[in-house]
């Protein structure tokens, strides 16, 4: 699935029945979702220093969705953080860096 199509799922269940949605459960408590997020960055985190990539790709897949979760949340959409990615594309991190 893509990331956009995913986040087209997520914000589909805003609303829904938080009894039969994992989403809905998280989108109607946003410090769980939040919480759920930190956990999944973590197990990431100690995949990715073990070098285990079968593992790092799912917890990554589990990172995204609870990334666009908890945003989603707080009314943050994918929308809204690419435009933010786009401004970002000027930037040059190192010239800039260098530059200070
Ligand atoms: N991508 C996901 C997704 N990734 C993880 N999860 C759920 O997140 C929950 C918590 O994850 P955990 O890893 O903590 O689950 P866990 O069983 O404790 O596993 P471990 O931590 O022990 O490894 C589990 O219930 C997972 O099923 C997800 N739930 C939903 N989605 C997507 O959202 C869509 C809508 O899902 P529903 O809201 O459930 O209809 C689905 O079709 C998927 O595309």
């Amino acid at each position: 699935m893509s990331i956009k199509d995913l986040a087209k799922t997520i914000a589909d269940r805003a609303g829904t029945d938080p009894s039969e949605s994992w989403t809905a459960k998280l989108l109607a408590d946003p410090d769980k979702a939040a919480e759920k997020f930190g956990e999944e960055a973590v197990e990431a985190i100690i995949e990715a220093t073990k070098g285990d990539k079968t593992r790092l790709t799912s917890e990554a897949a589990d990172v995204m969705y609870h990334l666009l979760v908890m945003c989603a949340a707080h009314g943050v959409t994918l929308a809204d953080i690419e435009a933010e990615l786009a401004n970002r594309t000027h930037q040059s991190g190192l010239a800039e860096k260098a530059s200070r």
